[in-house]
């Protein structure tokens, strides 16, 4: 293997037995699909995707890629008046930890002519602006709506995409082809099988991987097909848990996607080596890892980048540090995916606290780092927020960087939903009272269209604050309110909820599962959405809140501190201005006098009610901003040399 060249400083403190280290009960490591790769370089290398080098980029860019004076005029189309261009935001220190888009000025557009970044396309009758710049980029991920979903990194997985093949770029998803046994497995009908078998050595053994394919909406949706992702429960876990085996079947997922773009000829064409990987969450950690220690010492994905892509930092992979010698990577590698538990968190006196964390691996040798919204990716740098990640990350501050959440507006838009009683739109509310009576007789709640109905959805898991409701709800329901909330997860909580809804019948409803059609109709009927999260990476439920008139009543944290505005009777010469209520800080009587805040502005301030949902309604909530941003870090990573290379 070649000695390691990381391009920028990288801590050996971080990076302590890189190089000479070996995991414990470490054994040579065979590589078995990357022989099959070698084959077939030559014809996957010619295949690749032609992408202009360097044209475009001033030569005042820095290391880092965090020059804003020349990257903030990526975005202008170069004929003046529509493009939109991009606003760095900084944190106290100076860091770039997001970006604003904003109406390209006239400051802006000598330097976006210069670039001649973008082109004007006319696709299906829209007029877009798209980047010149094409790549080939795939997605690795756990799960992606409609074929697989539990929460929001399906959501984003499945609609993400879309808006980046909408843009002109060539896009595959990888994630597992799962089949549960149940009604969801007709999810993966439309994918057929490509009669490509790879071999993946990992775990003691070989493993033989099968492809499954779909194009649809401009994406490869590849399928990887193994026997362990065929059975009951849902993609993690079943009725007793988190299934034993989750580190085994992610690392089949992230060999395999490694592979698919060398062997896959999708549309008569491999994706060649010259790719974009995004890798979504722990599941999809080792991609960057494998790059690195398995592809690059042999000269392949030479020319490729890494993302990793945080959704939630408290999911990392850790597994005991004898799987280390299970994952099929190099001995010497070890360092990279080394994590040693602090002695307060060590279960006896004997135990040394080490183990392997793959999130952990993912960060240290990927090319930028991205979470889901700009104020996430402040505080993963934090103590708080950090979950012993947070020194790690700050020491890759400079390709950090946040891009908040879009949401797939064909999917959730009041005025076309399959999903609710009634179609509404800004300019006619009178669907939304609709809702709001079906969803009472839906649910065998009192019909009363005057009663506010708050709403919750989500995972009932301590990230959400489902322990602050319920220590809340004796309160709470000694107003005149409904509470619907729907959601699984914690048995505890489930079984709470059905307590709650036998001891309080005319006020109270928990419906305990997961139900795509109840969530739209719960965001169109109710009038308030309620999201005490302790942290939240972004949230998607309440822009779907926003997006159908329900207002939002949000902790401040993370995304939700970044989407929500809270609601100033006084501001815009007393029109008002914002779209919810954030309180701080999370506690049960601060939540409950922001509710009740927003119960009184409900029933006594119908305007300024009005005003709230309609300026939540106007919003733009679209992929397409998100698309353009990533686009941006696309570009400063394909600036950058590797950064291991
Ligand atoms: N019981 C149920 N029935 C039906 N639908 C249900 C449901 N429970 C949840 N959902 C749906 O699952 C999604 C949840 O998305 P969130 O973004 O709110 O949270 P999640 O924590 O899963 O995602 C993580 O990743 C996303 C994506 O980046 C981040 O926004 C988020 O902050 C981060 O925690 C929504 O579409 C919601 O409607």
């Amino acid at each position: 293997m070649e000695p390691l060249r990381i391009n920028r400083i990288l801590s050996t403190q971080l990076f302590p037995k890189l190089g000479n280290a070996n995991p414990p009960g470490s054994a040579p490591i065979r590589q078995v699909g990357f022989a099959r790769t070698l084959r077939g370089r030559r014809k996957a290398g010619a295949l690749t995707l032609a992408r202009s080098d360097s044209r475009g980029v001033s030569g005042d860019v820095q290391e880092g890629s965090s020059s804003s004076s020349s990257s903030s005029s990526a975005l202008g189309n170069g004929k003046g008046e529509k493009g939109l261009v991009l606003g760095e935001e900084r944190d106290a220190s100076g860091s770039l930890v997001g970006f604003n888009l904003t109406p390209q000025s006239g400051s802006h557009k000598g330097v976006a002519t210069d670039r001649g970044q973008e082109e004007n396309v006319d696709i299906e009758g829209m007029n877009k602006v798209l980047p010149k710049l094409r790549h080939s980029i795939v997605f690795v991920t756990a799960e992606a709506a409609p074929y697989s979903k539990t929460g929001g990194l399906g959501d984003v997985c499945g609609s993400l995409p879309i808006a980046l093949a909408g843009r002109g770029h060539r896009v595959m998803v990888v994630s597992p082809r799962y089949l549960h046994g149940g009604p969801a497995d007709e999810n993966f009908a439309g994918a057929v099988d490509l009669d490509c078998r790879i071999k993946v050595f990992c775990f003691g053994g070989e493993q033989e991987i099968a492809f499954f394919h779909e194009y649809r909406e401009g994406v490869d949706w590849v399928f990887v097909d193994h026997p362990s992702f065929h059975r009951l429960g849902n993609p993690y876990g079943d009725g007793h848990g988190a299934f034993g085996d989750n580190q085994f079947r992610f690392t089949l997922l992230c060999h395999a996607a490694c592979e698919a773009p060398l062997v896959l000829p999708l549309g008569g064409y491999t994706y060649g080596e010259k790719c974009l990987f995004l890798a979504n969450d722990w599941h999809a950690g080792l991609v960057p890892v494998l790059l690195a220690a398995k592809y690059r010492p042999h000269g392949v994905y030479k020319d490729a980048r890494s993302f990793c892509v945080i959704h939630n930092l408290a999911h990392q992979g850790v597994e005991p540090a004898v799987t280390y010698k299970n994952l099929g990577l190099p001995n010497e590698w070890y360092g990279a995916l080394e994590w040693v538990f602090p002695t307060w968190a060590r279960t006896h006196a004997l135990d040394t606290g080490e183990a392997v964390n793959v999130l952990k691996g993912a960060i240290v040798t990927s090319d930028r780092v991205l979470t889901v919204s700009k104020g996430y990716s402040w505080e993963i740098t934090t103590v708080e927020g950090g979950y012993g990640l947070n020194q790690l990350l700050s020491s890759r501050k400079s390709v950090l960087n946040g891009i908040t959440n879009g949401i797939n507006i064909s999917e959730w838009n009041p005025s076309s939903d399959e999903h609710i009683a009634c179609h509404y739109s800004a300019d006619d509310l009178s669907g939304k009272a609709e809702c709001k009576i079906a969803l009472q007789k839906e649910l065998g709640l009192p019909v009363r269209p005057d009663c506010p109905l708050i709403g919750f959805i989500g995972r009932l898991d301590y990230q959400k604050g489902i322990d602050i409701i319920r220590w809340a709800t004796a309160e709470l329901m000694q107003d005149d309110i409904q509470f619907v909330m729907l959601g699984s997860g914690d048995p505890l909580y489930e079984n709470w909820m059905r307590e709650a809804e036998s001891t309080y019948r005319d006020k109270f409803r928990g419906w305990v599962g997961f139900n795509v059609p109840i969530s739209h109709r719960i965001t169109a009927g109710a009038d308030i959405l309620l999201m005490p999260s302790r942290f939240e990476p972004c949230g998607l439920n309440q822009l779907y809140a926003m997006r159908y008139g329900t207002v939002p009543v949000v902790h401040g944290t993370g995304g939700l501190r970044d989407t929500v505005r809270t609601f100033d009777p006084y501001a815009n010469e007393g029109s008002g201005e914002g779209t919810g209520w954030i309180f701080t800080p999370l506690s049960k009587d601060s939540m409950i006098s922001a509710i009740r805040v927003a119960v009184w502005t409900y029933r006594d301030h119908k305007a300024s009610w009005e005003g709230i949902m309609k300026r939540g309604m106007q919003t733009d909530y679209s992929w397409e901003n998100a698309a353009i941003q990533y686009e941006q870090v696309f570009e400063w990573a394909t600036i950058d040399p590797p950064y291991i290379s």
